[in-house]
């Protein structure tokens, strides 16, 4: 039996489609079935009346800080000062890059066989049908895209937009200025260099998330049921031969408060956890999984001592450096401020076409040799003597020897619109005046967090403490990587369109220490968090076996991001997918 928290992540529902597994309800609860169709009836209604905002939602950020955001709060940082079908795949901005071969491999080499780039990247082109652009959209932007490189076939739509902002056109051609790479093959394993990137979108420009991919094809079979507003409380943990546990089901609470039981029932059935970095830890540990010094305090009974449920934690940290567009060109911004053009858009995306197709089309990624100058590598290698006090010296070492060998360690993308740490304009933005902003991100970083239960209870969020920054390495390292940020400005591509004049942080910024400070005030999260649940050997904090089995457990197993011990070089959406593909592939057997 498959019994998936909510259906709805990326990895769950390509289990999902891939597996045919029956999910057992208690006999005692009839009613269970035709409420979960119910509240999916409710859910559609909801979108159908939200049609206008989808269209604001191209942005991908406009779901935050609306009633189906988790509304997560981080702890306050020493060093820097909803819920939908989909998971985080119908909120997120879309980009769909893949990392560096080595980057793959590195996550094997740390003790886990069968986890490699050749698996990766099988499941990841499982997971994606490429829409091979247009000839007048290559003609009019020069996408290109090596067809070979990606799949074909795979449920999630991924395609170029119908339209490309002239700040990423020019990013383009600054980056070919400042000698960079133009990587005409970023997705089949060296991503270095600057390229088109595709967007998990369909060729009309709409979203295309793990809901609309994986699970409403499947919706209509008999075997599956989709709790669409039930929140799952706890897996129930009882004791099996030979010290392992079992997971016998999971608790389910429905919005009026009642409480059911999903339970597995046959023999061999499975628990499959994909509640993502921050809900997977909180499950695990509400149900006597986790670190008993995390456990006890809460009165909760320690079933399976774990230590490295919550660890782990890394996201990439980024900053933005924002510039004022000359006049006559525009932005996002304009849609805020002509009435005219936004009508126009909206028309315009009524068939596909238009500014609000464009979620992303430009990355450039860049290892650490091409942003620093020799002397400043020589100081990397003196700052990297020392392992930062978080990390596990098995990572510290690899990410070691990426810093060195060539793998992208920055990532630079561009905003078409005033982003002043994500969801701020600050006062610095002049009204009626278009801006783009350059999100530079450290892809790498030494720093690691946890999340972890401060009460036994659901319905508290979890401390999360991404402990952003805590590396010296890390704080120096961004603001480098900023300051050669502001050099793509400089070029003559960017200066056609742009003020000289940066507008955030500004040209009073100059030394390093001044963009370390930058970097403590302004650095945000990637949005791209893993490893609270890492696929280790147990000995050194894993919580995952190389079959995705949790140590100690039976039949449980977790298939989500939260098992990914490192970041990679890329966003993290399609490595959500490919894990689900090899979750189904490891459940059914085929998976090496
Ligand atoms: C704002 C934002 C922008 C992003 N942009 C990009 C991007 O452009 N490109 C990219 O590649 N990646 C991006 N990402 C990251 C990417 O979307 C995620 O890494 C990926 O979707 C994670 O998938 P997952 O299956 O691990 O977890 P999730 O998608 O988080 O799924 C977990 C699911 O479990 C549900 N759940 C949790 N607890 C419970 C419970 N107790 N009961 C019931 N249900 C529960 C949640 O509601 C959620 O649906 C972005 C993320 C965010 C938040």
């Amino acid at each position: 039996t498959i019994i998936d928290l909510k259906t709805s992540s990326a990895s769950a529902q390509a289990i999902l489609q891939s597996t045919n597994f029956e999910l057992s309800l208690e006999e005692e609860q009839p009613d269970l079935r035709s409420r979960a169709v119910y509240l999916r009836m409710q859910e559609r209604r909801y979108w159908s009346s939200k049609r206008e905002d989808l269209v604001s939602e191209k942005n991908g950020f406009a779901f935050a800080k609306t009633d189906i955001d988790w509304l997560y709060v981080t702890t306050p940082q020493k060093h820097a000062s909803g819920r939908v079908l989909g998971g985080d795949s119908s909120v997120n901005g879309l980009v769909w890059v893949r990392g560096p071969k080595a980057e793959y491999d590195a996550i094997g080499s740390l003790g886990n066989p069968g986890w490699n780039w050749d698996a990766f990247y099988a499941a990841m082109r499982k997971a994606e049908s490429l829409n091979i652009p247009s000839p007048e959209l290559t003609r009019e932007f020069g996408f290109q895209v090596q067809p070979q490189s990606l799949g074909s076939t795979g449920p999630v739509d991924v395609s170029f937009p119908d339209f490309l902002p002239i700040g990423h056109q020019k990013l383009v051609e600054a980056s070919i200025e400042l000698g960079h790479t133009f990587n005409k093959d970023p997705y089949s394993g060296n991503n270095t260099g600057v390229f088109y990137s595709l967007s998990s979108e369909t060729t009309q420009g709409v979203r295309d998330s793990s809901e609309t991919g994986y699970l409403d094809p499947v919706m209509a079979r008999k075997n599956l049921v989709v709790l669409s507003n039930a929140l799952a409380t706890r897996l129930n943990i009882t004791n099996a031969k030979g010290g392992q546990v079992t997971t016998s089901g999971v608790q389910v609470r429905f919005p009026d408060g009642s409480i059911q039981f999903a339970k597995v029932e046959s023999l061999g059935g499975e628990v499959i956890l994909s509640g993502g970095v921050i809900r997977t830890p909180q499950l695990l540990e509400l149900s006597g999984i986790g670190d008993p010094r995390v456990l006890s305090p809460q009165g909760i009974d320690v079933k399976i001592d774990l230590p490295g449920v919550g660890a782990n934690f890394e996201d990439h940290t980024i900053v933005t450096l924002v510039y004022q567009l000359k006049e006559p060109f525009l932005s996002f911004d304009a849609l805020g401020y002509n009435e005219t053009l936004k009508a126009e858009q909206q028309e315009l995306f009524k068939s596909g076409k238009g500014w609000l197709t464009f979620a992303q089309g430009v990355v450039n990624m860049e290892p650490a040799h091409v942003i620093l100058t020799p002397a400043e590598q020589e100081e990397a290698r003196q700052r990297l003597q020392v392992k930062p006090p978080t990390i596990s010296e098995d990572e510290f070492s690899v990410i070691k020897d990426q810093i060195f060998s060539g793998v992208p360690m920055v990532e630079y993308i561009l905003f078409n619109s005033f982003q002043n740490g994500f969801f701020a304009s600050g006062n610095l933005k002049e009204a009626n005046r278009s801006y783009v902003s350059m999100a530079v991100t450290h892809v790498h970083p030494l720093s690691r967090g946890g999340v972890h239960i401060n009460t036994s209870s659901i319905d508290d969020h979890p401390n999360i403490d991404p402990n952003f920054i805590e590396s010296e390495f890390d704080r120096w390292f961004l603001a480098k990587a900023a300051a050669y940020g502001r050099k793509f400005f400089e070029t003559d591509a960017m200066r056609e369109i742009f003020e000289p004049q940066e507008t955030f942080p500004g040209t009073n910024i100059t030394t390093q220490a001044q963009w370390e400070q930058f970097v403590m005030d302004s650095v945000n999260p990637g949005y791209h968090p893993v490893g609270t649940a890492s696929l280790l050997p147990r000995a050194k904090n894993g919580v995952v076996d190389s079959k995705l089995k949790v140590y100690g457990t039976t039949n449980l197993r977790v298939a989500d991001v939260s098992v990914m011990p490192l970041l990679i070089s890329a966003h993290t959406q399609p490595a959500a997918y490919a894990i689900g593909e090899m979750a189904a592939s490891i459940i059914k057997g085929s998976h090496p």
